[in-house]
């Protein structure tokens, strides 16, 4: 059996191996020609999956080892009966934790508290609903508009129009998927209007997909008024993004959110579970095995310290964003923003997510037990 895989997938060998041959290739770069012979495809997100590709392949698989389904023809795949897998919720945690230390970087540069603010929630599934109960267990005040979700559950009151956040919330997070079509579609849903009505003095983060935010408007919201703040981890028209929107933006980082060891091992065993289960084979790997030791396992808190502030301590001991944004402008001032920004992504360095810290207390620092459980962390007090 032979199985084509992006190259950039962690763990592939480990996994995959035992079903077959593997053929690792550039994700960008994968050909119809490539795939002529396979019986598998295994991907992530910047694999188009489609009639081109497929059109004189065998293949029975194709599986993506992300959360994001919008590279995949599902159409397609139904009607030739092939078998498909995507990673639900793999690097949900990856995403939280980018969006806590972008969070936290602002505020503190721009000198308010996040535990004061309304963080408004778009799109409330394994991203958002994971972040909705980070916040809340921090004391953060949420809105949330999810319109599939409030239909499909009935529950009124518990949700909200996404013109109601724009006008009630400090931080609006998008972490929607990209829908062209149906009823709630997710193209430009933050489009030139709604970016206009965004109050001075709003942040807005995007770590959903790059189509969902009109980039033209947003770039001349913050070029005209130049009054509020963005952050944005997914762009138009990837990897080629928009140099000018780039240089506006709080923080820019190159589709890396879901980007940890765990969250992307995560989405390779998942993706190796349902393949075996798809040829009917047993899959005795279990997810521990691939994991590492994480190289920084525990911290000493050893008096008390403002919230955010020991919150600030410990995200950054395990995920400073601001890695990410100089690594992107690092790349693209050397390489050009296309190059640059696939250099960063295949070249992308060891990330942990929080919930790999152990956090000890001691003395007074024991007061700081519940917000630090409440970001992710394991916490012990002494
Ligand atoms: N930046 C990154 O590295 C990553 C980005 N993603 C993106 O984030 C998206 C969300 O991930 P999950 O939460 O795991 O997906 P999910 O499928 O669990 O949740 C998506 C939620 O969005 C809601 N939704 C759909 N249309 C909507 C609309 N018009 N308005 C408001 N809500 C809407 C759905 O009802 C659902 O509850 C993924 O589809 C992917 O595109 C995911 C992982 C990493
Ligand atoms: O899971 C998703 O959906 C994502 O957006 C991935 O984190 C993106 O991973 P790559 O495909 O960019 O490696």
């Amino acid at each position: 059996m032979k199985l084509v895989i992006d190259a950039n997938i962690p763990a592939a060998d480990q996994c995959f191996e035992p079903f077959g041959t593997l053929q690792r290739l550039s994700g960008r770069e994968i050909r119809p020609v490539d795939v002529a012979d396979a019986d598998a495809l295994i991907v992530r997100s910047i694999t188009q999956v489609n009639q081109v590709l497929l059109a004189k392949s065998p293949v029975r698989f194709v599986g993506t080892c992300t959360i994001g389904t919008d590279h995949i023809d599902h159409a397609l795949l139904n009607e030739r009966g092939i078998g498909f897998a995507s990673a639900p919720g793999c690097n949900a945690d990856a995403v939280v934790d980018y969006v806590l230390s972008s969070l936290l970087l602002v505020s503190e540069r721009e000198g308010w508290s996040l535990l004061t603010r309304t963080v408004g929630i778009v799109g409330a599934g394994n991203v958002g609903g994971r972040l909705q109960q980070r916040l809340q267990a921090l004391g953060v005040a949420t809105l949330v508009c999810d319109p599939p979700k409030e239909e499909a559950t009935g529950a009124l009151g518990e949700f909200f129009s996404l013109d109601t956040l724009i006008e009630r919330c400090d931080v609006l997070c998008l972490h929607t998927p990209l829908v062209k079509d149906g009823p709630h579609t997710t193209y430009q849903l933050l489009n030139a209007e709604r970016i206009n009505d965004l109050a001075p003095g709003a942040v807005l983060l995007n770590a959903g997909r790059g189509d969902c935010i009109d980039g033209l408007a947003l770039r001349s919201r913050l070029a005209g008024k130049g009054d509020i703040t963005a952050i944005l981890d997914v762009w138009e028209d990837e990897p080629e993004i928009d140099a000018g929107l780039r240089d506006l933006v709080a923080l820019a980082t190159p589709h890396i959110a879901g980007h940890s060891l765990d969250g992307k091992l995560r989405g390779t065993w998942m993706i190796q579970q349902a393949f075996a289960e798809h040829i009917g084979q047993p899959s005795p790997l279990r997810f521990s095995e691939l994991c590492p030791l994480p190289a920084l396992a525990e911290l000493t808190l050893q008096q008390a310290l403002p919230v955010e502030d020991a919150l600030r301590l410990c995200v950054r001991a395990v995920y400073d964003v601001r890695r990410d944004h100089d690594m992107l402008q690092r790349h693209v001032f050397h390489q050009g923003i296309k190059k640059g920004f696939d250099d960063c992504r295949s070249n992308y360095p060891l990330r942990r997510e929080f919930a790999t810290l152990r956090v000890l207390l001691e003395n007074d620092a024991t007061v700081l037990e519940a917000p630090l459980l409440a970001a992710g962390f394991q916490v012990q007090c002494a």
